[in-house]
């Protein structure tokens, strides 16, 4: 007895990563979608050891059940269930977020965009099922290509009648992490206190880092430095897909990032106030250009985006990134509406 208490104070407490909050009490039902893939994997680790997560219902085409019953011996009060092929309904009854990273990845010389044909069906039957069973829910998709994938969701919902755009997010948060850890490279501050807002999308000069609002951002001298970590943090993506020659593309830093936007959301759905994150929302932004989808920081709230906050002041450098990308990613947005438009 003596020996067992002694053992017991003895092991340290696990400290809860630096994202999730502690306090607050575990009540929500998420779903991730894709769930044994690269990404699928590792998110539900993550959001197993979140403590606002009650309910993770973990769903793939195959393997779910698997990675679901793994993961449920984590000692973290959620429950999590695995779900395959048909179980798609009941794998979303109910649930109030839903993560899909189900799709296809690059292999080198691949652009974002060539994935469109495998990943736009996957996602737009997904959101079908999701429109049906769990309408009110929030809908964060990782799936690329991310620019044409959310409008496709957007269009399934109107179909479906129960669109709210304030409930549909693109998850960008890798870039806002890469260029976080890119920059801080340079400035030798803390990645901590080095928030890069990303605005634009997800896919080469789409993604506009606004270094000039970073903290540490004044360290990049203009010029080639400039360009070179511009340039970086726009195709960060293509490094880690050339690194696992043919293996697939990020996937546990996309884990990561996946893990630190749900978190925030579902702190702003408990009501905590002031969270501010980018992703990529329906947005008035440069909607008169076409991109009715835009990243920029928003603030969440209860009800999902509670305000969408402007690029504010941009340098020269920065405005031009934004008319490169404006007019590619208005391209992107329409392919997804018209291919959804045309679909059966
Ligand atoms: N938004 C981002 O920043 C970002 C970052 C990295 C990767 N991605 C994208 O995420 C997607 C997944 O990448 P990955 O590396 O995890 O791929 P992966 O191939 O390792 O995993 C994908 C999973 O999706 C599953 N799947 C396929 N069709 C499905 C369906 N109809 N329903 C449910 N599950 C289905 C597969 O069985 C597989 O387990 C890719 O499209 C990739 O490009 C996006
Ligand atoms: O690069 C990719 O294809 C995956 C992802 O979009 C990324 O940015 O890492």
């Amino acid at each position: 007895m003596f020996a067992r208490q002694a053992l017991r104070s003895a092991v340290p407490k696990a400290a809860a990563p630096r994202f999730f909050s502690s306090s607050a009490a575990n009540n929500r039902a998420v779903a991730v979608l894709g769930a044994s893939g690269g990404i699928g994997q590792p998110l539900s680790l993550l959001l197993k050891q979140n403590p606002l997560v009650s309910d993770l219902r973990l769903y793939d085409v195959r393997l779910a059940p698997g990675v679901a019953a793994d993961i449920s011996h984590v000692n973290t009060p959620s429950t999590t269930t695995g779900y395959q092929a048909d179980q798609l309904g009941e794998a979303l009854k109910d649930v109030e977020v839903i993560v899909i990273p189900a799709g296809v990845p690059r292999k080198p010389g691949m652009t974002r965009d060539d994935l469109f044909n495998t990943n736009a069906s996957i996602v737009r039957d997904l959101a079908k099922k999701a429109a049906e069973v769990a309408p009110k829910a929030h809908i964060l998709v990782i799936s690329n290509p991310v620019n044409s994938t959310v409008p496709i969701v957007a269009e399934v919902f109107k179909k479906a009648g129960v669109y709210d755009p304030k409930k549909l997010y693109g998850v960008t948060t890798l870039d806002v992490t890469r260029a976080s850890t890119f920059l801080s490279g340079i400035s030798g501050k803390q990645p901590s206190e080095t928030i890069v807002p990303v605005v634009g999308g997800h896919s080469g000069v789409t993604i506009v880092p606004l270094l000039s609002q970073a903290n540490g951002g004044d360290a990049v001298a203009k010029g080639e430095q400039y360009e070179k970590l511009v340039h970086r943090i726009q195709f960060g993506g293509d490094e880690v897909v050339k690194a696992k020659d043919g293996a697939g593309s990020a996937t546990l830093s996309m884990a990561y990032a996946a893990a630190v936007f749900s978190d925030a959301l579902l702190k702003a759905l408990n009501g905590e106030k002031g969270i501010k994150e980018c992703a990529y929302v329906e947005s008035p932004l440069y909607k008169d250009q076409g991109a009715t989808f835009f990243a920029s920081p928003i603030t969440l709230g209860k009800d999902g985006v509670e305000e969408i906050h402007s690029v504010g002041k941009v340098s020269a450098e920065e405005e031009k990134l934004l008319e490169a990308a404006i007019p590619e990613l208005a391209k992107n947005i329409k392919k997804g509406v018209d291919w959804y438009a045309a679909s059966p």
